[in-house]
């Protein structure tokens, strides 16, 4: 059987928390077949980059590099959060390209390429996730790696004038055509690629899912990201003894929770989602006093100028909403920067009626799916979840929302609220059925049959 071979900027090390979507899953994938975890040790090293350190833990060995200063600012500060992030989520205003991060985005591809090459079998089975290494194939290639490499991209794919405003995006993505395979989250994002192939990328699609570009063939298609379903059930069921879980319990004073969980991110959409709640108590009066709002929000990214700005925002958004709504024992908005163990999380989300999910852009959000497992069969909650999030495709019971629209948030809010009992466990099973049949595994199972299909 071929070793599993993952390799991202992002690794979840053991007892290292970390909030994200693509570390939390490639852990659950990776506990199933084992393997070797390769990518940044989140460590910046003072002096220079590369630095390795190699432990195993059960059956993951993982291998991480140390970057320095220079080479953290350019490639993951600066192309890959400052660049690469913003395009992707259809954010072409915030996007802030250099040719000196684009040089160290490069620099550290080569650099992990380098470092990864020596460690590598010729029957592994390559996985390389997500926009901080595109390129890292066409590099692999380059050192005489053969094996079959393939790449997961877990943010959005957008329309293919927005991708050809970035400067030298033809040399960025020309590097996917040395790729086998590459998996998006949705439908939609494969069809964007495709275009993107034909319109900008001199190449051609033979098929769909199959394209011809710089006289090679790859192959592309959609594999939505999911959860540990049924690990996150019997989390949640045993949640409620959680001194944690219990704190949060008595102190709403039996009123309903709407929570949400986020990485500090402007992708999020964090400052529409609290005018929304506002709009809410403004517009639904009768409703005042009978919900309180938990926003969960680690901090991410805390060096770069968009992320700090929008940290301030909401500091005084949580500030203005409370001074305007609160009573003496009732604070509309609990808003916490800190980041939380998942068991704990999953105690939340069972406590919660209303889970509020509403990112302007995500390429998936973990979160929306992990409030709908953790809620009680017997008296499930109801998840308000942004059409923008790609788990929107499948959690189509959900109240979807525009997120921009935030009268329509406020609504769907007080509609969650008073919904009966029947209709939330109707809603709540259909998206559970879904979850039970596409969940983590499945994810793993589907990507890596089809490249070694190939
Ligand atoms: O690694 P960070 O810079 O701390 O950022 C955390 C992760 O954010 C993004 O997650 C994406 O992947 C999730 C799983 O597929 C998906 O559900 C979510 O919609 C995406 O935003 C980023 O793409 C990851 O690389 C980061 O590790
Ligand atoms: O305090 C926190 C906040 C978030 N998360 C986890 O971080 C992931 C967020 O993933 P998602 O796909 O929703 O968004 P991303 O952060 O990857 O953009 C989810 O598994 C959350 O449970 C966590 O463990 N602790």
């Amino acid at each position: 059987m071929s070793r599993l071979v993952i390799v991202s900027n992002r690794v979840a090390l053991p007892g290292v928390p970390s909030a994200g979507g693509l570390a939390v899953a490639l852990q659950a994938a990776l506990e199933e077949t084992g393997g070797l975890w390769f990518g940044w040790s989140g460590n910046i090293d003072p002096v220079e980059s590369g630095r390795l350190h190699d432990r195993t833990e059960g059956n993951i060995r993982y291998v991480t590099v140390d970057l320095s200063k220079r080479d953290h600012d350019d490639y993951y500060n600066g192309f890959a959060n400052r660049t690469l992030w913003p395009l992707l989520h259809f954010r072409v205003d915030l996007v802030d390209y250099s040719r000196e991060t684009y040089a160290g985005y490069r620099r550290v591809n080569a650099l992990f390429a380098e470092k990864l090459a020596p460690l590598l079998r010729e029957d592994d089975l390559i996985w390389v996730h997500d926009y901080h290494l595109i390129p890292m194939a066409k590099v692999l290639r380059e050192f005489g790696v053969r094996s079959r490499i393939g790449f997961f991209l877990h943010v959005p794919m957008p329309s293919s004038d927005l991708l050809a405003a970035l400067p030298q995006h033809e040399r960025l993505f020309e590097g996917l055509s040395s790729y086998d395979l590459i998996g998006f989250q949705t439908e939609r994002d494969l069809e964007r690629f495709q275009d993107y192939v034909r319109l900008f990328g001199r190449g051609r699609v033979i098929e769909h899912g199959v394209l011809e570009t710089k006289g090679r063939r790859l192959r592309a298609g959609a594999f939505p990201i999911s959860i540990d379903t049924a690990h996150i059930v019997k989390q949640a069921a045993a949640s409620a003894n959680r001194p944690g879980v219990k704190r949060l319990a008595s102190s709403l004073s039996g009123r309903a929770l709407a929570i949400g969980v986020d990485r500090l991110d402007y992708s999020k959409g964090l400052p529409e989602r609290f005018r929304a709640f506002e709009r809410f108590l403004k517009r639904h009066s009768g409703q005042r006093g009978k919900l309180t709002f938990l926003q969960i929000a680690p901090v991410s990214r805390g060096e770069v100028a968009e992320y700090q700005h929008l940290r301030h925002e909401l500091e005084q958004l949580a500030g203005h909403i409370n001074g305007v709504h609160a009573e003496p024992d009732w604070t509309p908005v609990r808003y916490v920067n800190r980041n939380y163990p998942h068991p704990l999380l999953t105690g939340y989300y069972r406590l919660a009626r209303i889970g509020l999910v509403t990112p302007l852009r995500d390429g998936m959000n973990l979160v929306a799916k992990e409030f709908v497992a953790a809620q009680d069969a017997e008296d499930p909650g109801v998840l308000v979840l942004s059409s923008f999030a790609g788990a929107a495709r499948e959690l189509d019971s959900a109240l979807l929302v525009n997120p921009y629209d935030l009268d329509g948030v406020a609504d769907a809010i007080a509609v969650a609220l008073a919904m009966p009992l029947e209709e939330r466990r109707e809603r709540w099973q259909a998206m559970m059925t879904l979850l039970q049949a596409n969940d983590i595994t499945t994810w793993r199972r589907n990507y890596l049959m089809a490249l070694r299909g190939i």
